[in-house]
C-alpha cells in the first residue's frame, strides 16, 4: 500500500469492532473551482470511497468517458428516468439536466461503502433533506473570481459563450457557500486536498457512524469475571 494511501477501516459485518457506516461526501463549488481535480485525486488515492455517477444531457467533453465521469444520456431518457423515480435527486445547470441515480447508494452505506458526489447546491439540498446523517458536505472556493476565470480558460474545454455562463453563475453559487459543513479554498491543489482528506478521515469517526462500537463498548462494560476477588 502506497504510504500516501489513505487509512481505511474494515467492511461492516458483525462483530467487527471497526465496521461502520458509509458517508456520502459531496464536493459542490462553482464550476472551474477545481471539484473534479480534487474528486479524481481521492479517487485514485483512497479505493474505499467510490464515485457516484450522474446522468446529464450534456454533452461529453473531450476525455470524458461514458459511464465512468456521466452517464451521457437523451433528454427523452432523462425524463424517464425521473418520472420512474430512479433518481436521489436531480436538477436543471447550465440549461442542462444533471441527476444522481439511487442505485446501489442505499444498500452500500448500509455495507460501509463511503460515496463522493460532485453536485451542485440543488442537489446538496434534496440529499440533505433524503438522507441528512450520512451526508458531509464541502464547498471549495477559488481564490479569486480572476483566478477562476483562468482556470476555466485553461481548461480548455469550454466555448468563450459558454465560459461566460459559467463565470455570470459563479457568483450565485458562491451565494450557497453556507448550506455547507466545510469550507475549502482551493489556492494550492496539494493543501486543498490534504483538507479535503482530513475532514474525510474525521468524519469517518464520527460515533454516529461507528455502527461495531456499540457491541465492542458492551463488551468493554462487562463486569470482569477474571479479576481478582471477582464474585
Ligand atoms: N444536482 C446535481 N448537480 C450535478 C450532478 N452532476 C453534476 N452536477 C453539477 O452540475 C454542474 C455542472 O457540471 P459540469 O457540466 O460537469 O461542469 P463543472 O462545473 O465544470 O464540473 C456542477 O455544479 C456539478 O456539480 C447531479 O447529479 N445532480
Ligand atoms: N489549485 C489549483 N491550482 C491551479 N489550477 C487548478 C487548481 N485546481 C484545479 N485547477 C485547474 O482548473 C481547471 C478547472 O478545474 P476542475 O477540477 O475541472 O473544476 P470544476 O470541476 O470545479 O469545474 C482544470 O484545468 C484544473 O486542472
Amino acid at each position: 500500500m502506497a504510504s500516501d494511501t489513505i487509512p481505511q477501516i474494515l467492511p461492516a459485518h458483525e462483530g467487527n469492532a471497526l465496521a461502520r457506516r458509509g458517508l456520502m461526501l459531496i464536493l459542490s463549488s462553482p464550476s472551474g473551482a477545481g471539484k473534479t481535480t480534487i474528486a479524481r485525486m481521492l479517487l485514485e488515492k483512497d479505493p474505499h470511497i467510490r464515485n457516484s455517477v450522474s446522468c446529464t444531457t450534456r454533452a461529453p467533453r473531450p476525455g470524458e468517458v461514458d459511464g465512468r465521469d456521466y452517464h451521457f444520456v437523451s433528454q427523452d431518457q432523462f425524463d424517464r428516468m425521473a418520472d420512474e423515480g430512479e433518481f436521489l435527486e436531480w436538477a436543471h445547470v447550465f440549461g442542462k439536466s444533471y441527476g444522481t441515480p439511487k442505485a446501489q447508494v442505499k444498500s452500500g452505506l448500509k455495507a460501509g461503502q463511503d460515496y463522493l458526489f460532485d453536485i451542485d447546491w440543488q442537489g446538496t439540498q434534496q440529499l440533505y433533506q433524503k438522507l441528512e446523517r450520512d451526508v458531509v458536505r464541502v464547498f471549495l472556493l477559488p481564490p479569486s473570481i480572476d483566478e477562476l476565470r483562468r482556470r476555466l480558460t485553461g481548461r480548455g474545454t469550454d466555448s468563450a459563450e459558454v465560459i461566460a455562463a459559467r463565470m455570470e453563475r459563479a457568483r450565485s453559487e458562491i451565494s450557497h457557500w453556507d448550506g455547507y459543513d466545510y469550507v475549502v479554498v482551493n489556492d494550492d491543489i496539494g493543501h486543498c486536498f490534504e483538507k479535503v482528506k482530513q475532514i474525510l478521515a474525521a468524519e469517518r469517526l464520527r460515533r454516529a457512524r461507528q455502527t461495531g462500537l456499540i457491541g465492542f463498548v458492551r463488551n468493554l462494560m462487562e463486569p470482569d469475571e477474571s479479576a481478582p476477588g471477582a464474585p
